[in-house]
């Protein structure tokens, strides 16, 4: 409780004293104009975490589970598209029975003439209009099914742990997401489109062809079956050419985005002729592999226009055949020269359409196999929040680690931190301080031992339970492409407009960002690069403030900073020390000569432990880094 005074005293942006730190002064309206973010709670689960890794690799699967969700428009959608096939192959129908009506009636009954023609008109009429109707629910319930998987995936995605994105291009990731939600629309358009019209088509011919001669529809089922099955299998065979061109595509991509994310760092280097010579490459690789899946395609519909080809003529013959030995009216003639080009367009289409689907298939399969890895870190079942008041108590309990496939980086650790203090790391670089952050952030697991807050293991914690315990300043600050004010906020997404303008001026921020073109609204660049490194550390420092958490992590905060900026962001921390807990790893010992404690970390083990005071009068490593330092930045 005590803990908490205190940092309510010196966080203004949480005291309810805040129109006095203004003095009544007016606020501008600035922070309001791109202000609290209003998000309507909404979290939109359509398929959950637990349920999503088994469609890894499953594209098929995938899609259907999501156009369940939407069941009933769906059903609308591929109703109609089969009310618009039954009336298109029955306007067929409706031809041979108008011709035949003509040639009995000859100028005599007018009446049936006239009958036929009316059923010719509806036929025509509904399948135009049922098109329509399907296209109208098709707009919406794709479109749906597009903002469920792309909600859903990123997630999924944002739930990966750091060590996940480290071994992957982060924008790329965000690209495939999009590539899944393009070829989910796709795949369900040429569905309703593509596969179903040829396929009813099909079909409904042949019952029509029964009609005029049973044998001749049989012959046809077991012809277009053979077919359907000879396309199926020449469809399977080139899958694996169809993946290699959707995981070449993808590269492509990654490639694109790694070096426009560096255009900065290749333009230092004068690589901009080696990046374009380098692409060029990856473009070839991507062009050819997807030249010899198209050359594939083409492969597979030349057969098959051969074969349905033939297939046609062999029928027309017949059915002439039958109609010379008076078997067939000329109806009948007509009726089967028009199915018999619906069958061959019908299975043509449907080899088209198929061929397609799969190479959309084996794309949204790349990305789920991509995407839908099992979380590495995620929160037990039974995980909770803290059953006690945050003190901000913190406990390496005999703790063991190692990075994956390496040795053992921390061995049988043990610190404990009491609430309220502030304790600094210092060592050798790969001692291990920042790997006793990342443990302390459960950026990874521990193999041995317990990290415990406030007398809970944070293996145990729920994840927001443990995000909302701590605020951490790295060395690199991450800012969003948004307002000054919407960063700030993002510490505290409920902040009023007066708490943001309060850490603001806690942090020491408001001088210059009230210089700025349009003040709090003022965006910030991709990753804060309209800001210096010294105002995004204050921006961080303004963020923390709004967390208020009791936990206060510095990761290197002032490290990559000049003396100038590292002043005013010290002075930023210092007062958002106050009250808290404070672990801080930083190189330059300056930093530290204010905090309880000073640990001193040697190959993963603490080597001394005490005030920096204490440590300074002690012959030990602290000292011999305090005289390299001192003689580092002695003047000559
Ligand atoms: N992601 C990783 N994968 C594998 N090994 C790692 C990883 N990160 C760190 N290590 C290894 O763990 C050991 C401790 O590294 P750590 O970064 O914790 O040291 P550090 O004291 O913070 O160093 P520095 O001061 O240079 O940041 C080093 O041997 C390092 O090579």
């Amino acid at each position: 409780m005590a803990n908490r005074l205190s940092r309510e005293k010196a966080n203004p942006a949480l005291s309810s004293s805040v129109t006095n730190v203004y003095k009544g002064r007016k606020l501008t309206g600035e922070v309001r104009a791109h202000g609290r973010s209003r998000l309507k709670r909404d979290d939109g689960i359509t398929v959950s975490d637990e349920q999503l890794p088994k469609y890894a690799g499953r594209p098929g699967r995938f899609i259907a589970c999501y156009a369940r969700r939407h069941a009933a428009s769906h059903a609308m959608v591929f109703g109609f598209v089969t009310i618009a096939v039954a009336c298109a192959v029955f306007s067929s129908y409706a031809i041979r029975h108008l011709v035949d009506t003509m040639n009995a009636s000859q100028h005599g009954d007018m009446l049936a003439v006239w009958r036929a023609v009316a059923w010719l008109a509806v036929v025509i009429a509904a399948d135009n209009m049922s098109w329509r109707v399907a296209g109208w629910f098709a707009a919406k319930t794709f479109v749906d099914v597009t903002g469920d998987v792309r909600r859903d995936l990123f997630r999924y995605l944002t739930g990966h742990s750091t060590s996940y994105f480290s071994d992957r291009m982060p924008a790329a990731l965000a690209a495939r997401i999009s590539t899944a939600g393009n070829a989910s629309f796709t795949l369900e358009s040429l569905l309703a489109w593509n596969v179903l019209p040829p396929c009813l088509n099909v079909l409904l011919s042949i019952t029509l062809m029964l009609t005029v001669s049973p044998l001749m529809g049989g012959v046809i089922i077991v012809l277009s079956a053979a077919l359907a099955y000879l396309m199926f299998r020449m469809a399977q065979a080139g899958r694996e050419l169809h993946a290699t061109y959707a995981s070449d595509a993808a590269g492509v991509d990654g490639e694109m985005q790694d070096v426009v994310g560096n255009l900065p760092l290749v333009r230092t280097f004068g690589m901009l002729g080696y990046e374009r010579r380098r692409l060029a490459s990856v473009l070839r690789t991507e062009m050819a592999s997807r030249g010899r899946s198209l050359r594939y395609l083409e492969r597979l519909r030349l057969v098959h226009a051969a074969l349905t080809a033939i297939l046609t003529a062999g029928l027309l013959v017949w059915v002439v055949l039958l109609w010379r030995n008076g078997a067939a009216s000329v109806g009948d003639v007509v009726m089967v020269i028009t199915l018999g080009f619906m069958i061959l367009h019908g299975t043509r289409d449907l080899a088209v359409a198929l061929v397609e689907m799969i190479q959309h298939l084996a794309r949204l399969g790349e990305t789920l196999s991509t995407i839908l890895l099992t979380h590495e870190m995620r929160d037990q079942v039974d995980a909770v929040g803290f059953r006690q008041e945050q003190k901000g108590e913190v406990t390496f309990n005999d703790v063991t680690f190692a990075y994956p496939g390496g040795p053992n980086v921390l061995e049988h650790f043990h610190l404990h931190v009491a609430p309220g203090s502030r304790v600094g790391l210092v060592g050798r670089s790969g001692s291990g301080k920042s790997t006793v952050l990342a443990l302390l952030q459960r950026q990874r697991y521990v193999q041995g031992g317990a990290v415990i807050i406030d007398h809970e293991n944070i293996g145990a914690l729920t994840e927001t339970a443990l995000r909302s315990c701590m605020s951490v300043v790295p060395q690199e600050v991450s800012l969003l492409r948004r307002s000054v004010g919407d960063n700030i906020r993002y510490g505290k997404p409920e902040a009023t407009d007066d708490e943001v303008r309060a850490a603001a001026d806690a942090a020491g921020c408001t001088d210059f960002i009230m210089a700025l073109p349009e003040g709090f609204a003022t965006e910030v660049g991709d990753r804060g690069v309209k800001l210096s490194g010294g105002q995004r550390q204050r921006l961080a420092i303004a963020r923390a403030f709004l967390r208020n958490a009791p936990i206060l992590v510095l990761d290197e905060a002032t490290s990559a900073l000049d003396s100038e900026s590292e002043h005013h962001v010290q002075m930023a921390l210092s007062r958002l020390m106050v009250g808290r807990t404070v672990i801080a790893v930083a190189h330059r010992l300056s930093t530290l000569k204010d905090f309880d404690r000073i640990v001193v970390m040697q190959k993963g083990r603490i080597v001394e432990d005490g005030s920096p005071g204490e440590l300074e009068r002690r012959d030990g490593p602290y000292r011999e880094f305090l005289s390299r330092q001192a003689m580092e930045i002695a003047p000559i």
